[in-house]
């Protein structure tokens, strides 16, 4: 069952045309993932979609309701947590949770009780009473996830929620976004412009200058890219080469003393290589499309990530993070 279904969904600021027409279907239980660089109408994207923005174009409805005229509906069935933080410093997690409760209207006898849940959720009941100006990046992350999810929403939708984090962190955040949709069964929706990350979610819509350019599993987009490559070492290296050409007819070629071969998967080629092969091999290898080279195959663009652990200063300039 669709959750987001949204069609011509266009913003513009002026001169710039942030959104130049969305249409995406997002179905129930899913980790969605909205992946492009720095600029391309993420944030904006789902800003509209949390009826934070107002879009200029196009229609559509979030969590079954719709987008223009159900706006408050649409809001206390989502779960919004933002690039840069909201929490109050100067209040603790409990009372932070407390506070959003309160404004989401959770009724008094029901508000202990949710709050403790959530907190134990993403590990941090035991720090429940603790100022949040104590709290590590990762900490404060988890606890806007938990405030996320206080008041039951269908949807998630988290901006960038792993930006700014050590790499250790930013796995722990992963476990917990795959946790909340395997005990909840929501759906999350989340942008990222990290390409690794990205590997996790369940579909993938990539967009770059406000349109999607390719929307699918990461299997099926790197597939689109090409064959995965496969390193043979063995001192029998021309035999294997002609072998591979009788038995499977693909061109192997010897580079550096190895056998390299394009094969569709690697998976099944190895196997049926290594049943029948008359050689002896010492080592073999395998190297798969990222989407790293999706993006480049669809953009012609390099993608590096400039900004490693950095995280965006709030109000400060727009930097690029990719090429
Ligand atoms: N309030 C605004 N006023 C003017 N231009 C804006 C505003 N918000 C976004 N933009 C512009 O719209 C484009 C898309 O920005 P958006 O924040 O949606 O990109 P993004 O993919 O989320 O990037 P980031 O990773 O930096 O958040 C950019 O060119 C940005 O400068």
């Amino acid at each position: 069952m669709a959750v987001i279904e949204v069609t011509g969904l266009t913003k513009r600021f002026k001169e710039v045309e942030a959104v130049k027409g969305v249409d995406l279907t997002v179905y129930e239980g899913e980790v969605f993932g909205f992946l492009g660089p720095n600029g391309a109408g993420k944030t904006t994207t789902i800003s509209m979609l949390c009826t934070i923005l107002k879009p200029d174009g196009g229609q559509g409805q979030v969590a079954g309701y719709d987008l223009w005229l159900e706006k408050d509906k649409v809001r206390q069935n989502i779960g919004l947590v933002f690039q840069d933080p909201t929490l109050d410093r100067n209040l603790t997690a409990y009372e932070n949770l407390w506070f959003h409760a309160l404004i989401y209207g959770i009724p008094a006898r029901e508000r202990r009780e949710r709050i403790e849940m959530v907190l134990k959720m993403v590990e941090l009941y035991e720090r429940k009473d603790s100022l949040v100006q104590t709290f590590s990046g990762g900490m404060k992350r988890r606890l806007e996830i938990a405030r996320g999810l206080l008041h039951h929403p269908k949807i998630l939708f988290l901006d960038e929620p792993t930006v700014g984090l050590d790499p250790q962190t930013r796995v722990h955040i992963w476990e917990y976004i795959h946790k909340i949709r395997k005990e909840k069964g929501i759906t999350i929706f989340l942008t990222t412009h990290y390409m690794d990350e990205a590997e996790n979610c369940d579909r993938i819509a990539v967009i770059d200058q406000g349109k999607i350019i390719a929307l699918d599993t990461p299997d099926n987009l790197k597939q689109m890219v090409g064959n995965n490559i496969v390193y043979i070492n063995s001192p029998e290296a021309a035999g294997i080469v002609t072998f591979i050409k009788e038995k499977f007819n693909l061109e192997a070629k010897i580079v550096k003393n190895q056998v390299v071969v394009e094969v569709k998967e690697a998976e099944t080629f190895i196997p049926a290589l290594l049943r029948e092969l008359p050689f002896p091999v010492t080592a073999v290898s395998i190297k798969k499309p990222t989407l790293d080279d999706v993006f480049l195959k669809l953009t012609g663009r390099e993608i590096r990530d400039e900004v490693g652990e950095n995280h965006r200063t709030p109000g400060f300039s727009r930097r690029r993070r990719w090429r």
